[in-house]
């Protein structure tokens, strides 16, 4: 209204309630299911205060499927509402008796932003509550009729209810009749509530009061792994937060998983089902276990489908993830057997947590095996030996050094993985111990001393090195054993080139063969020769030869083959 001075006072808003629905159902809500799990909720919440007024046996929630002809109801024993309370809670979008002054009795109790009941909408026009106050004797029974178009009334019911409490009623359309049938509505009554600590019935049937996983003895945990998790567990790690009642249970996965990528958990809010698959509570390192978890009073998003990501629950994350680690710890220690194997299915993720924890660090340090060219060794071991530890981290290059390194009983680590380069700086911070060494260092890994004959070695090289294809790099070295004809070795790609776009070839002055060329008059076609040789050398180093490498060391041995029966017949002629 303008006043005479022309001023508009204070207006309130006008809602259009079907807009908010659609928000709820398409930005809040992942499905329409959850209408259920919300009057579930409230008549948990109304439980529960009606137990700090006063005792009574016999108390919970029924729940009646709809059905073409019916409405589903949700009846429950809880504290019932008086008029006044439905004029103030269920007039107004956002009125909520959970927050404010009710503060201290919060902790109990779940809601909080007074939209729940709107989420009946997803799948009715009508929705009727009847609700009797258990504050006062014979209070009267207040019906409350609220429709998807925006209005609502409040009246004295007809049907006075029996006993306080609250009876809801849900008129489906016909097109969300689905979510509310008797099949239906068993299976989601019984995946939010199982494990409420609370009678809830469907058509009679109790679907509430199940242990929880972290509650059962080990044998049930490994049995409900099985069945609600699809898989036999390689560990069950007991998770207590000892904090804010933040407690689980977490299943080992027995194949590797990718890391980063965490297979999601199975959340419960006091008893009630949050979301079957969520990433949020444990650390994102945690990729090698799944868990059940309860997050007790950690506070609930407004979708009531996970937490708020508070302070509460980044530290009870970080506590969780020291209970992991610490089990971890226990485990290596009384099962050494069971150890290795999560290892050996878990190392990239196990490495990755390392790197973010030094208790992790600890562990692996003294327990986890690295590639080294003299066989498998972990840090502390290569630590103990005193000396320096040359390191690879390009593999292909480690591939190709292992051969030489072996051949010459030199130590090298391949820290060629993901983590593996990060964990050896996080060991060995200021670079005593190791040190990163690259195909540049190969000749010196190999130990290969100069050619006896370096004006010989110059000629040949100087001969040969156009028989080569682009990027090789020929030389010629004394190398032991004498009879290792070649070495061969990858450069790691430089200005993104890919690894082994240039590499080295090293002919070993002490073969036969490459005396016999070295020896050669100026005048012999050495091409042949030396192209074979470098087939050989990449086969010696384990490099797989495909495409043109292929046809090249085939063709120059086809020419070898055929150059050496000529040069026989002629000889016998
Ligand atoms: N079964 C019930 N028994 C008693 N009171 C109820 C019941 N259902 C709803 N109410 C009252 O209606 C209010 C609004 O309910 P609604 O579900 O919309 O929001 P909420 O539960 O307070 O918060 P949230 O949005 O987090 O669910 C509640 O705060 C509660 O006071």
């Amino acid at each position: 209204m303008v006043d005479s001075s022309g001023d508009a006072g204070p207006q309130q808003f006008q809602v259009d309630l079907r807009g908010i629905v659609d928000v709820l159902s398409h930005h809040l809500y992942s499905s329409p299911r959850v209408y259920l799990r919300e009057l579930l909720q409230n008549a948990v919440d109304a439980l529960e205060v009606r137990s700090r007024l006063d005792e009574g046996p016999g108390r919970g929630i029924r729940v009646t499927p709809a059905t073409p002809f019916s409405p589903l109801v949700v009846r429950d024993d809880g504290v019932g509402l008086t008029a006044d309370e439905m004029h103030a809670l269920l007039a107004t979008i956002g009125g909520t008796s959970k927050r404010g002054d009710f503060a201290g009795a919060r902790r109990q109790l779940l809601g909080q932003f007074g939209i729940g009941l709107l989420s009946c909408f997803l799948v009715a026009d009508t929705v009727e509550v009847r609700s009797r106050s258990a504050r006062t004797e014979d209070a009267d029974t207040i019906l409350w009729v609220g429709r998807s178009e925006g209005t609502f009334s409040i009246s004295v019911a007809d049907e006075p209810l029996d006993s306080p409490g609250t009876e809801i009623r849900v008129y489906p359309r016909a097109d969300d009749l689905d979510w509310c049938t008797a099949e239906r509505t068993h299976e989601l009554a019984a995946a939010f509530a199982e494990h409420l600590p609370i009678t809830v019935e469907v058509d009679g049937t109790v679907v509430s009061g199940v242990t929880p996983p972290w509650d059962l003895p080990l044998e049930e945990q490994l049995e409900w792994c099985r069945e609600r998790m699809g898989f036999d567990p390689l560990g069950i790690v007991p998770l207590d937060s000892s904090l804010g009642g933040v407690r689980g249970v977490g299943f080992v996965l027995p194949y590797t998983a990718m890391p980063g990528h965490r297979t999601g958990d199975r959340l419960y809010s006091k008893g009630m089902l949050v979301a079957d698959s969520d990433n949020h509570v444990l650390p994102g390192w945690a990729f090698f276990c799944r868990a059940v978890i309860d997050g007790g009073d950690l506070p609930l998003t407004a979708s009531r489908e996970s937490f708020q990501e508070s302070e509460a629950l980044a530290v009870a994350r970080e506590r969780l993830g020291h209970v992991l680690i610490g089990e971890l710890i226990l485990v290596q220690a009384m099962h050494p057997h069971a150890y290795e194997e999560v290892m050996r299915l878990h190392a990239g993720g196990l490495k990755a947590l390392a790197l973010k924890s030094a208790d992790m660090l600890d562990l692996l340090r003294s327990t986890m095996p690295f590639r080294t060219t003299l066989g498998d060794r972990t840090l502390d071991g290569l630590h103990a030996v005193g000396e320096e530890v040359r390191y690879v981290t390009d593999a292909s290059v480690y591939a190709a050094l292992e051969e030489l390194a072996r051949h010459s009983g030199t130590l090298v680590l391949d820290a060629s993985g993901p983590y593996d380069a990060g964990l050896v700086a996080a060991f060995d911070p200021e670079g005593r111990l190791f040190r990163e060494v690259t195909s540049a260092d190969a000749a010196d890994i190999a130990e290969v001393g100069a050619a006896p004959d370096a004006a010989a070695a110059e000629r040949l090289v100087a001969r040969a090195s156009s028989a080569l294809p682009e990027g090789v790099t020929l030389g010629v070295a004394d190398v032991s054993p004498a009879d290792r004809p070649v070495l061969w070795w990858p450069h790691e790609g430089v200005d993104g080139e890919p690894t082994g776009t240039r590499s080295t070839l090293l002919l070993n002055a002490r073969h036969d063969a490459v005396r016999a060329l070295l020896d050669a008059s100026d005048d012999l076609d050495v091409g042949a020769a030396v192209r074979a040789l470098h087939g050989v050398g990449m086969l010696l180093a384990r490099v797989p030869l495909d495409g043109t490498a292929l046809t090249r060391h085939a063709d120059a041995v086809a020419t070898l083959v055929r150059d050496g029966i000529d040069c026989h017949s002629r000889a016998s002629s």
